[in-house]
């Protein structure tokens, strides 16, 4: 488990990380998603001890890193986003080189490695040189040598970044793998990525973090009311005046663009009411043809692109101005950088 406490990160003037807090309970797969430059890298960095925080602690089992850092880290395997491999090394000499640096008892080494390169299916090339390697199998020596020791906790930064679709899939298929028996973070900037592989999502974002739980719950609280879009056929003020009327409505709002001779609508429920039945039937009575009805909440993509590049349209309790409401408790993501914003 790893308590993450107020952690805070400053580089000169930018504030890369501010304060910071979570929690990673044992035996799941956590995603870190955020936009470039969120501040993913700088924290990961923290938590394995590669970086030192402008304030805050981080806890490995309850060892802080700061002040124990062997007990903490060795319960911790990390590849980081440019593993420093030694290209002129095959890949049993470098593993067995890292191996040795992460201090395995010499008459371990060797079963260690064994371990490490059969789990992440590297037989084929460990007598081959580093540099000859595609980024894949580079990349899967990089999570192998995070292996050593074996940790409880592995720690993969943008593990798939770089790598072509095929490779994209084999590491993917290898970090379910590595679930089964290990604690699990890796941070993403693509949020299909995270929902592939992750039980548990961190969204992070100009270092805060703007929302955490499991995809299907963060999905449900943060998606808002079941509005629904609707296309009926004829004058928009009558269509209006249609949908207005119905029991359990909160409001209705025009949306442009929809073809000559028809109206499309916004139509929000009151908490907890489904409208789809009673829109159908009241058109229906009014003989006014339904042309479109579709559920308009928000999916998570469309979540994660609203708390990570909308800051301004998320207010304190997470919904958005105009949009539908939610639940979630998320914090403001307010503008807590002072540096200039990055592409995400
Ligand atoms: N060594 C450094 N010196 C100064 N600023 C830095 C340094 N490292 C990172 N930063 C800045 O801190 C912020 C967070 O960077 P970080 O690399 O942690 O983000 P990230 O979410 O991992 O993004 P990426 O996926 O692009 O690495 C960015 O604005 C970045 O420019």
């Amino acid at each position: 488990m790893i308590e993450v406490r107020e952690l805070v990160k400053r580089y000169g003037g930018r504030l890369a990380v501010d304060g910071l807090s979570f929690t990673v309970e044992s035996g799941q797969v956590y995603g870190f998603l955020g936009p470039n430059g969120a501040g993913k890298s700088t924290t990961m960095n923290m938590m394995t001890g590669y970086l030192g925080p402008t304030a805050g602690e981080v806890l490995v089992d309850g060892h802080s890193v700061a002040d124990e850092p062997e007990e903490a880290k060795r319960r911790i395997g990390y590849l980081p986003e440019q593993p420093p491999l030694y290209t002129e090394m095959t890949v049993d000499e470098y593993l067995e080189f890292a191996a040795a640096l992460k201090k395995v008892p010499r008459a371990d080494r060797a079963r260690q490695v064994d371990r490490a390169v059969e789990r992440t299916r590297l037989g084929e090339v460990r007598r081959r040189l580093i540099r000859n390697l595609s980024k894949g199998y580079r990349q899967r020596v990089g999570i192998a040598q995070a292996l050593l020791g074996d940790p409880e906790i592995i720690i993969l930064d943008e593990p798939t970044v770089g790598l072509d679709p095929k490779q994209i899939i084999e590491i993917r298929a290898l970090i379910r793998a590595l679930a089964a028996e290990h604690t699990v973070i890796l941070s993403s900037h693509i949020l299909a990525e995270v929902q592939a592989v992750c039980g548990q999502i961190l969204i992070i974002h100009r270092g805060r973090m703007v929302a955490s739980g499991a995809p299907a719950e963060l999905e449900r609280r943060l998606a808002g009311s079941q509005a629904l879009d609707v296309v009926v056929k004829g004058e928009e003020a009558a269509g209006r005046a249609l949908l207005s009327a119905l029991p359990g409505v909160r409001s209705v709002e025009s949306v442009p663009g929809a073809e000559p001779g028809t109206a499309g609508f916004r139509v929000e429920p009151r908490a907890g009411e489904d409208l789809r039945e009673a829109v159908f039937r009241a058109c229906a009575a009014a003989e006014r043809p339904l042309l479109g009805l579709r559920s308009g909440g928000l999916t998570l993509e469309e979540i994660f692109l609203k708390l990570t590049d909308d800051e301004e349209a998320v207010t304190e309790n997470g919904t958005s101005g105009g949009g539908p409401g939610g639940d979630g408790e998320i914090p403001a993501a307010e503008d807590a950088a002072d540096g200039e914003e990055e592409e995400a």
